[in-house]
């Protein structure tokens, strides 16, 4: 069996294409969403990110700021800049691009953000709108899996989803997204003793570790849906995801790819929340 590809690409391009049609009725009663990007220090992995983010701003027909900073700018400047953000009426999204320089508290940086303008869904009142069901940001990297599950028609109520990675950004709160459409859900992490018992059960698998071949043919029950949040570069330095893909392509019923999976996905919520802030803020 060979499975079916669930395209990141096609899905942001639909998705996109339905943000734009809100931007422009939100322009014809006179208001242009817009995001701020905040770039600290000069990684060139985060440069080619934070482009993409600004054309897709310009795509959509959004307004969009970047602002570029020196490694060495002190936190207290950093603090003062989202501040005036805060404050900008023109600015309905804030994201402080991460990494950030090692001097600096990002966490402190995050609370700083206002939490109506927290389209990274990272500020403690996002992560407990999520937690609570409570109206709030979610998250983009999760929220663009949840997107994709609901693109193929999947039903998670009743199925088993298990979740390796437990980070504050992805792993925890798709743990939570799943929980909410009724799925029975298992997180699993670098103390988990045998991760091939738990994937072997899973109807619905989340690679998001940020390491290569964590999920290979053999860990997977053959049907089962696995999405792969991975980033990684291989010696040839071509873009891989967490996923042996060739191999559990042979296993499962839908895959997604990297690149081209939910990396673009990721970036298509950050606009669906950046608009969803505008539209609040004009419902005020
Ligand atoms: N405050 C903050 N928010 C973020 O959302 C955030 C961040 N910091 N720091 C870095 C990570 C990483 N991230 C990606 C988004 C899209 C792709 C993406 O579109 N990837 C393309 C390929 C891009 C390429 O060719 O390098 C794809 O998978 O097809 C990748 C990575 C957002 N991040």
């Amino acid at each position: 069996m060979t499975a079916q590809l669930i395209d990141g690409n096609a899905l942001s391009r639909q998705l996109r294409t339905e943000v734009s049609e809100r931007v422009s009725a939100l322009k014809a009663k006179g208001l242009t969403p817009g995001l701020a990007v905040i770039l600290v220090g000069e990684n060139p992995a985060s440069q080619v990110y934070v482009r993409n983010k600004v054309k897709a701003c310009e795509d959509t027909g959004m307004h969009s700021v970047l602002e570029k900073y020196d490694a060495s700018m002190s936190e207290a400047e950093l603090l003062a800049r989202v501040e005036a953000l805060n404050s900008d009426p023109t600015i309905h999204g804030i994201l402080v691009q991460l990494p950030l320089p090692a001097h600096m508290d990002a966490q402190k940086v995050i609370e700083a953000i206002s939490p109506a303008k927290d389209v990274d869904g990272f500020h403690i009142a996002s992560a407990g709108a999520l937690m609570t069901g409570m109206a709030g940001f979610w998250p983009c990297t999760p929220y663009g899996c949840m997107k994709m599950l609901e693109s193929i028609g999947y039903d998670l109520k009743g199925k088993h989803a298990v979740v390796i990675g437990r980070s504050n950004i992805v792993g925890k709160p798709m743990a939570l997204m799943l929980l909410q459409q009724n799925a029975t859900v298992t997180i699993c992490h670098s103390a988990t003793p045998d991760l091939k018992a738990m994937t072997l059960q899973a109807d619905v698998i989340v690679a998001a570790v940020g390491k290569r071949n964590v999920l290979t043919a053999d860990m997977v029950k053959p049907g089962a849906v696995v999405l792969d949040v991975g980033m990684n570069r291989n010696e040839a330095g071509k873009l891989c995801g967490d996923v042996d893909f060739d191999g559990v392509k042979e296993v499962a019923s839908w895959i997604t790819p990297v690149p081209g999976g939910v990396g673009p996905m990721t970036i298509t919520m950050l606009m669906v929340n950046t608009l969803e802030s505008a539209e609040r803020a004009l419902a005020v």
